[in-house]
């Protein structure tokens, strides 16, 4: 995906205009398809009509607020136009430096068919293609739930001093943008690549899908869902293989891993609310499921969720791959991410073949996913952002239960700790000894961390 490229090798340029009043989600989703998208490693990135607009209402000594509640007629157009164009340009300017394939997203209101022309137009001409995704939305129970969100988050209203200050301005805000607001229409702009979302996935109108990443696009937004909920992910217990610090396999629990298994019946219980709805999703090796089997749940095991393939060096510890392939070893510490082992897999691979698992895991809740160290770094990764070129060196330790609160706008962690001890299974770049990994606080980063605790269980 990382590598999408046609023919001629024109890079693919895609902008993904959003369309909305306000508090209908938009900001989220844009969000949540840069996340995508940039795990997948296309180079993706949002631009905000709203941030822009504050610059040039500081510049002017007004706010957003003062502007909306002002009379309708007093509303500079010029001001709005200035708006778009800023933030078209700095759309262009991005696009300058994407080679191969890039996405922008154009996060505004986008109201009007005019201001959409426009937009199109002015992208075109760059030989950028376009698609308008509008969150249209009439639930007053999502839009409320909206407000609550922006509410701590948008930088727009920091300043509201209470919630009831925000109900307010955001609702002077969608008073002001409905006069004029036209949505998005099969018959009014026929012609138009479109996605049409109403109350957020309970119906989507497609007009146009015509590339392949418009309909990556469409089938991602179609499993997204903004409960609140949480996932929870577990490495397996200690295996035999851990013990001995050999990699890949299928070998079997070591009594600690065993020990593990009988104790995360109780973390279960304990920690996960409503379990007796809980999944239980494995790997299709040994070690997941004599970890998941004493939990009385249903359990489904995929192969998507096997560890990664050492490919020639299965079976080896690092200390041996160092000495047998060396030029191996340094090359898988030089670019973890991309090194792939002969006949085996790369991290890059391994984030493809889990794609299908992260679409599950956005449908679904009460999901507990056991599986392996690359595995859970590369889940991880997508749903606390972390960066390519850190995920491989996440530190992801045994016998700990993780649970990821997804909220609208960020995750929180908690690490529930067995106390159960287990070998690290950790290896830092260049060496090939195991051990603890010296910034285990790596395993928070990721710029959406609302924060993250630790419990120790005995
Ligand atoms: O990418 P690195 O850091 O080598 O970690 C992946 C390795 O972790 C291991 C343990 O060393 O995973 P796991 O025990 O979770 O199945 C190996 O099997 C696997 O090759």
């Amino acid at each position: 995906m990382g590598h999408v490229t046609i023919a001629d090798s024109t890079p693919v340029k895609l902008c993904v205009v959003i369309v909305g009043l306000p508090a209908r989600g938009k900001s989220f989703i844009s969000q949540k398809i840069v996340r995508y998208l940039s795990w997948l490693s296309i180079p993706t990135e949002s631009f905000n009509c709203a941030a822009n607009l504050l610059k040039i209402l500081d510049k002017l000594n007004t706010t957003s607020n003062e502007l909306f509640t002002s009379d309708v007629s007093n509303i500079n157009d010029d001001l709005l136009v200035e708006n778009r164009k800023q933030t078209l340009n700095q759309i262009l300017k991005w696009f300058d430096n994407i080679d191969v394939c890039g996405v922008a997203i154009y996060d505004g209101i986008n109201g009007t068919r005019d201001e959409r022309n426009a937009i199109e137009k002015s992208l075109k001409e760059q030989n950028i293609d376009t698609v308008f995704l509008e969150s249209y939305c009439d639930d007053e129970t999502i839009i409320k739930s909206n407000i609550t969100d922006i509410e701590s988050t948008s930088p727009e209203y920091s300043t509201s001093k209470s919630m009831e200050d925000t109900f307010k301005s955001v609702s002077n805000k969608i008073h002001f943008y409905n006069n004029a607001y036209q949505s998005l229409s099969t018959t009014d702009e026929a012609d138009l690549s479109f996605i049409k979302l109403i109350n957020f996935s309970a119906q989507i109108v497609l007009n146009h899908i015509d590339s392949y990443l418009k309909s990556r696009i469409v089938y991602y937004i179609m499993n997204l869902h903004v409960k609140n909920r949480y996932i929870w992910l577990s490495r397996h217990g200690e295996s035999q293989y851990n013990l001995e610090g050999k990699i890949g396999g299928d070998a079997k629990l070591s009594p600690r891993g065993e020990k593990y298994s009988v104790k995360l019946v109780e973390l279960v219980n304990k920690y996960i609310p409503n379990h007796d709805k809980l999944e239980v999703w494995t790997s299709t090796l040994k070690r997941t499921q004599q970890t998941a089997q004493f939990l009385p749940f249903p359990q489904k095991q995929w192969k998507a969720l096997d560890e990664l393939d050492a490919g020639s060096c299965d079976g080896l510890t690092y200390e041996e791959i160092a000495v047998k392939f060396p030029e191996d070893f340094k090359a898988r510490d030089d670019n973890k991410f991309e090194y792939r082992y002969p006949g085996g897999e790369s991290y890059r691979d391994v984030i493809t073949r889990l794609e299908p698992i992260i679409m599950a895991l956005e449908n679904q809740e009460n999901v507990l996913v056991i599986t392996h160290q690359a595995v859970l770094r590369c889940i991880y990764a997508y749903f606390m952002n972390v960066h390519q070129e850190e995920s491989p060196w996440m530190s992801i330790p045994l016998h700990t239960l993780i649970r990821l609160e997804i909220k609208a706008y960020g995750t929180q962690v908690t690490r529930i700790k067995a106390d159960i001890p287990a070998v690290s299974t950790y290896k830092e770049k260049g060496t090939s000894k195991l051990g603890e990994s010296k910034n285990s606080i790596n395993v928070m980063s990721g710029s959406v961390i609302s924060g993250i605790t630790d419990k120790v269980i005995k």
